[in-house]
């Protein structure tokens, strides 16, 4: 797939009428929204709202029933995760799936080669890439960790090497399952500078986060759903004021 260069604020993914259902249940009904250039849109809503399954459609890990998703212009129904990932979209996981029996330095390795570089590489590029991980491994504070195998990490160092792995890419557009959920006051701020300088430098994100005090320090737009349907989608203040939307987030719904 080729990359164009949108500017801040243009649309790099377009989601137009996205449905996902499984069997009776609507996870996704009728999405349509626009995730741009250097912006940091949040996705929340209650248990079940269609988060994740929102996340999955648009990176190829399930198949959508109907509806289009455009990346950078191009149609990406029917594509496959790891050439999504490769056209510069790549997520995490609630469940991280790391490879617990390699090293942190393998497992960030790893994700390069799935992310949005050409192949083959030459020697130089390579250089360039060691020079990237090293890079990220100090700002993610994983530098001394680099031999260890991810099964020996502690929960925080294994939600950073979750980061570090789309880090070390070339991604355009981070998507990131609750990447700060458990972690301890200092691992936060680690977490909120990482975004904020990477975003800075021109990164898209799109954050699914239950911690409404996430939510308010690093969105740009809150999109809600709720029961598969977005509800809602704009500044933050607005969103998070609406009494309406908040008695379904906190559950006191008629
Ligand atoms: N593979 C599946 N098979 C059947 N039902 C599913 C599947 N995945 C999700 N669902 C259902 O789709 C709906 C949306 O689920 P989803 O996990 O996308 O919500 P969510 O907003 O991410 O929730 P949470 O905040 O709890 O992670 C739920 O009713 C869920 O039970």
């Amino acid at each position: 797939m080729s990359s164009t260069t949108p500017q801040l604020g243009e649309p790099l993914m377009q989601i137009r009428n996205l449905d996902k259902s499984f069997g009776g249940v609507k996870a996704v009904d009728n999405v349509t929204m626009d995730l741009r250039a250097g912006i940091v849109t949040t996705l929340v809503g209650p248990n079940g709202a269609g988060k994740t399954t929102f996340f999955n459609l648009i990176t190829g890990n399930l198949a959508r029933d109907g509806g289009e998703v455009t990346w950078l212009g191009r149609d990406i129904a029917g594509i496959k995760p790891h050439r999504i990932a490769r056209a510069g979209v790549m997520r995490t996981y609630q469940d991280l799936r790391l490879f617990d029996g390699m090293t942190v330095w393998e497992n960030v390795l790893n994700a390069t080669e799935y992310g949005a570089l050409p192949l083959p590489m030459s020697s130089s590029a390579r250089a360039e890439r060691r020079d990237r991980i090293e890079r990220v491994l100090e700002r993610t504070g994983l530098a001394d960790k680099r031999d260890t195998r991810a099964l020996d990490l502690a929960y925080a160092e294994r939600k950073f090497l979750s980061m570090a792995r789309i880090m070390a890419t070339r991604a355009r557009l981070w998507l990131l399952d609750e990447p700060a959920s458990g972690l301890d006051p200092n691992s936060y701020e680690r977490f909120l500078t990482i975004l904020r300088e990477d975003v800075a430098g021109g990164v898209t994100v799109c954050i699914i986060e239950h911690n409404l005090d996430i939510v308010i320090g690093i969105s740009d737009r809150i999109a809600f759903l709720d029961r598969g349907k977005l509800l809602a989608d704009g500044d933050p203040q607005s969103v998070l004021n609406d009494p309406e939307l908040a008695r379904i987030y906190f559950g006191d719904r008629e």
